[in-house]
């Protein structure tokens, strides 16, 4: 039975917030070790759930993790690697969406694998076609099985000129992931390079992996034999960065997240600026804080990188229901990315969803009967509400809401919020936040 949690609001957020390596990178990082013959260190691992999930899955496949929570040191030792049972793999995948990227590195290594249904967040349908379109490239067959797909390359791999039809993070993760000791080069254009992928191709480089970044979405690999292990720093999380940043805007709080890195945050930080939100960047991270005065409305569409990361949408959404005026959100990522603003408006937000797309980037959802546009009006007083977590940016939108809410908030589905926030509860607690913690019934 999940815990709820007793949120008393109003208290402006103060003080600050440590950010360790990034849920979108640290993951994959820790599949990219099962490609190497011998150990990979990661450091900067953070304890979140996804981490945990990826740990036991490797632990399933014969890798040895070993890891130190307070410095953050993850070391994996991949040389005795073998089969799973499909059982076991499906008991230990959670809800997280990485066992698909593990189709790669299992076929280099161990020359099979099975992948469970995927779990993740519910923001739409989140289909896998690219990356089987992708493997089957390679030359892998894709078998459908009870529960997951089963995947083998009796001819080997060999690299494929391809093309995505949309530049998917997991997808060119997926691409990247296998070509790399896949026999030949590989050119993918249509990539995404959020900076997570940047970091997971340096992570593969230092592995001994021959990978250009060109312009215009082109990635280029020329596979190799063999890698070896790496030892690598992961980059701050910049979404988690984000999420601390709007709620120190919510609140009208102060918060310094350290270890933000405002490159990876450059599209974030001009919003946040044009909505009235000031910040200082320094060596070691970036203060967050609302300056006084009212907030700005503002227009915003959601995009790959390097638009506005779909990931911040949410919390951004409860700033923009404090702006004095009315802003308009287009999601062109997800086509069902608003069902957390439900809970908003029984708060008392004003926020209207739309089919249509309200704004200029060509957006796959458009005359397609998906609720992907947002209309919010500001300002109003947030009010304490029962709240189920639905998803992990949701929920933590929900969090900051019922933290600058009049009154009482109960919420419930916590747990969720784990999956990519470490210690939030403790972060929380540090900051000034009112609050209590029960089991549930
Ligand atoms: C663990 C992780 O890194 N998660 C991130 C990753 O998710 P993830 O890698 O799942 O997201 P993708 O970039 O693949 O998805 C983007 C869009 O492409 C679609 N699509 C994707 C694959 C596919 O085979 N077919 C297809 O249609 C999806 O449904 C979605 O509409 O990138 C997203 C976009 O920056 C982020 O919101 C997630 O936080
Ligand atoms: C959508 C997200 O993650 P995932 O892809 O892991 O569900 C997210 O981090 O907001």
């Amino acid at each position: 039975m999940g815990s709820v949690l007793t949120i008393r609001g109003g208290v402006p957020l103060t003080g600050k917030v440590p950010v360790r390596g990034a849920k979108n990178l640290v993951p994959k990082a820790m599949v990219a070790a099962l490609l190497g013959n011998s150990p990979s260190l990661l450091r900067n691992v953070p304890e979140i759930k996804d981490v945990d999930v990826v740990t036991s899955l490797l632990k399933l496949h014969g890798v040895e993790v070993t890891k130190d929570p307070v410095t953050g040191d993850l070391l994996m030792d991949p040389q005795n690697a073998k089969t799973a049972a499909s059982r076991d793999i499906d008991a230990h995948a959670g809800d997280s969406r990485i066992p698909i990227l593990l189709c790669g590195p299992l076929m280099h290594s161990i020359g099979e694998a099975f992948i469970p249904d995927l779990g993740g967040c519910k923001i739409g349908d989140r289909p896998i076609d690219y990356h089987l379109q992708m493997l089957r490239n390679f030359g892998a067959l894709v078998e459908k099985r009870p529960g997951g797909i089963a995947i083998s390359a009796p001819k080997g791999l060999k690299g494929a000129k391809l093309d995505l039809p949309y530049p998917s993070v997991g997808a060119t993760e997926q691409v990247l992931l296998t070509a790399v000791r896949a026999e030949g080069i590989t050119e993918l254009s249509g990539a995404a390079v959020e900076p997570e992928i940047l970091d997971l191709i340096a992570v593969l480089q230092k592995m001994g992996a021959i990978i250009t970044v060109q312009t215009d979405r082109v990635i280029r690999i020329e596979g190799v034999p063999e890698l070896t292990g790496y030892n690598h720093r992961a980059l701050p999380d910049r979404n988690e960065a984000a999420s601390w940043a709007s709620a120190a805007l919510v609140t009208k709080g102060d918060i310094y997240v350290e270890g933000a890195n405002q490159q990876d945050l450059t599209a974030f930080l001009n919003i946040y600026r044009k909505i009235g939100g000031a910040f200082d960047v320094d060596d070691d991270g970036i203060r967050f804080y609302h300056p006084g005065g009212s907030l700005n409305p503002l227009v915003l569409e959601t995009d790959v990188h390097p638009g506005f990361m779909t990931d911040w949408q949410q919390p951004v959404v409860v700033a923009l229901s404090q702006a004095e005026g009315v802003s308009i959100v287009h999601e062109t990522v997800y086509e069902n990315r608003f069902g957390f603003t439900e809970a908003l408006i029984r708060m008392g937000a004003n926020i209207q969803v739309h089919r249509e797309c309200l704004g200029s980037i060509p957006c796959r959802f458009g005359q397609r009967n998906f609720l992907h546009s947002a209309v919010i009006s500001g300002p109003v007083q947030l009010k304490g509400a029962e709240i189920d977590i639905p998803d992990l940016r949701g929920g933590f939108s929900h969090l900051i809401a019922a933290l600058a809410a009049e009154g009482t908030s109960r919420v419930t589905g916590v747990e969720l919020i784990n999956r990519g926030y470490e210690h939030f509860l403790d972060k929380l607690e540090g900051l000034g936040a009112d609050f209590d913690v029960a089991a549930g019934k």
